[in-house]
């Protein structure tokens, strides 16, 4: 092993959590020494950043070389190389091309991946960044019939989105969207399902991610699928049939298909379809079958740890994620991490939940860049202001989202109400309450209401004397608390 050189501070990952974590550090201590190592040719960073409410934040998100951050900060070198192994020890970690660097401080900024329902399946694809997102956009290109599993972000945004084929969507739960809202919310979302998809009116202000573009490794963020085409070989627009409350049992190709039990139902949905027309086929907990050309696994994200965490003793929590503390401090001395590859294990506000977005990814890199700076320094250093509540603003079907707190009650058990107002096609309106003090929120579609449920949140105020007033759209709301 060469000689390692010595850095202030290397970060680990080009994703939007590095890239702020280097930011940061790079901004608050110019003299220090600070290296990004980073797997893939570009980097993320945040643009045009807008400070909606005191914790709703909007963002654009761009793919860079890595140039323009060097040229502004002059101490910074990045590395265009996976880390392929570390010493904690050691204080030192080296990469594929054999560079090994040591460090003072270490940021762990690695991502995630996709967490497939099956590992090798060339009919399973994830979507995780710009190479898997363009390998999904090839095979949907000649695609007729494909199934969507999964309940969360991605499977949303692409039943949404694919048009020319035919989407099989299977999902765990009785309702669409568990893992952002209720049963309301997917029940005034669905009928955007069977609408066209109206005309986009004005062009997106992010990169898009072109097919000349190559993988960077990092996650897509907002508006990935604008920059693609989502087209299948079909002339037709939407059409998506969910199946609820069900999970995958098992899938096959058409080779195992062909002697197998099963092979009498597939095509038993759909009569007109031979079974060895299609490649693969998929058999699901409530006993359809259905044959198609690929499998979409929108199931979620583990925390990209491997391989080259191994030999060390980071202390793990369920997900998969390196335990933090409320400074960003793994379990190793010296070694922080932030965004999807931790996991916040510090006592939670009663209103903050870690979820792997955007947001959380640039409020941890910033975060602990300020923590690794600020313990170099001996100064003291409180957790931050955007931990205290939880907030995103999203898009699904079209609609604006913005989500508060609990907003699906998390935590809360029996112990709470909701408030709910919906007009069909304009907005939806929910409010979690507990103990007369608003908890969280839901607010789909041009509500305006955000900044002022924000702050009833914040300011825990009893709101039981406005009882079902709060959402009596009579009422304008923001002048009865100003
Ligand atoms: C399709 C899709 C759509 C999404 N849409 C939204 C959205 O609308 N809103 C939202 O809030 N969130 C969205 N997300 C989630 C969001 O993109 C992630 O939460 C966020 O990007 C995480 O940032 P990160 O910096 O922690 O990780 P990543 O962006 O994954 O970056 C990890 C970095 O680490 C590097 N790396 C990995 N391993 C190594 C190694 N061994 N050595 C060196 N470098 C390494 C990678 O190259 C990469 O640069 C979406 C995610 C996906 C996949
Ligand atoms: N607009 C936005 O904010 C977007 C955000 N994202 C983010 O990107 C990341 C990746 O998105 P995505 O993959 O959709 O992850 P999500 O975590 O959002 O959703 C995963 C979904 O898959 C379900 N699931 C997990 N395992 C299985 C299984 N074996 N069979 C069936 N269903 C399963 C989960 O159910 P359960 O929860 O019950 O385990 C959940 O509904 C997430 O962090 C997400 O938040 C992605 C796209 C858009």
């Amino acid at each position: 092993i060469p000689a390692a050189c010595g850095n202030s501070f290397v970060i680990v990952g080009g994703g939007i959590a590095g890239v702020t974590c280097v930011e940061q550090l790079s901004s608050q201590i110019p003299s220090a020494d600070v290296a990004l190592i980073t797997a893939g040719p570009h980097i993320k960073a945040v643009a045009n950043y807008k400070q909606v409410s005191r914790a709703l934040e909007e963002f654009d998100v761009e793919e860079r070389p890595s140039s323009v951050l060097e040229e502004k900060f002059p101490n910074l070198t990045v590395i265009h190389s996976p880390v392929k192994s570390l010493d904690t020890e050691s204080h030192s970690l080296e990469t594929t091309d054999g560079q090994v660097f040591g460090y003072e401080k270490l940021c762990i900024c690695s991502g995630g991946r996709p967490k497939l329902l099956t590992q090798d399946n060339p009919y399973v694809l994830g979507i995780r960044d710009t190479d898997s997102a363009q390998e999904f956009q090839k095979r949907l290109s000649k695609a007729r019939r494909i199934v969507v599993v999964g309940n969360g972000g991605i499977a949303l945004e692409l039943v949404y989105e694919v048009e020319g084929c035919e989407v099989i969507w299977a999902v765990k739960d009785k309702a669409i969207g568990n893992t952002f809202f209720d049963a309301g919310a997917a029940q005034f979302l669905i009928p955007s399902l069977e609408a066209s998809k109206p005309e986009v009116a004005a062009p997106c202000k992010r990169p898009r991610y072109t097919t000349e573009d190559r993988a960077s490794g990092s996650a897509l963020g907002p508006d990935w699928h604008e920059g693609i085409v989502l087209r299948g070989a079909e002339q037709v627009s939407r059409r998506v049939s969910v199946e609820y409350h069900c999970e995958v049992e098992k899938i096959f190709t058409s080779e195992e298909l062909l002697n197998s039990p099963v092979k009498s139902d597939c095509g038993k949905n759909f009569p007109s379809v031979s079974i060895g027309s299609w490649p693969v086929c998929i058999l699901l907990t409530n006993g359809k079958t259905f044959g198609c050309d690929f499998v979409v696994s929108a199931t979620g994200v583990v925390p990209n740890t491997e391989p080259f965490l191994h030999g060390n003793t980071f202390a793990v929590a369920d997900d998969g994620g390196l335990r933090v503390d409320d400074h960003m401090r793994t379990s190793e001395s010296d070694v922080y991490a932030a965004g999807d590859v931790c996991t916040a294990c510090w006592e939670h506000s009663p209103l903050w939940q870690q979820m792997r977005l955007w947001t959380q990814a640039r409020q941890m890199g910033w975060y602990a860049g300020r923590c690794m700076a600020a313990h170099v320094l001996s100064e003291k250093i409180e957790l931050d202001f955007c931990f205290e509540l939880f907030s995103h603003i999203t898009k699904f079907f079209n609609y604006k989202v913005v989500l508060l707190g609990k907003f699906n009650g998390q935590g809360l058990g029996s112990e709470h109400e909701l408030l709910v107002r919906c007009t069909k096609g304009q907005e939806y309106v929910k409010v979690v309450l507990s103990n007369g003090r608003m908890v969280g929120a839901v607010l789909i579609g041009e509500t305006d209401l955000e900044e002022t449920f924000e702050n009833l949140i914040l300011n825990q105020m009893d709101l039981t004397p406005y009882g079902e007033d709060l959402l009596n759209p009579n009422i304008d709301i923001e002048d009865y608390f100003d």
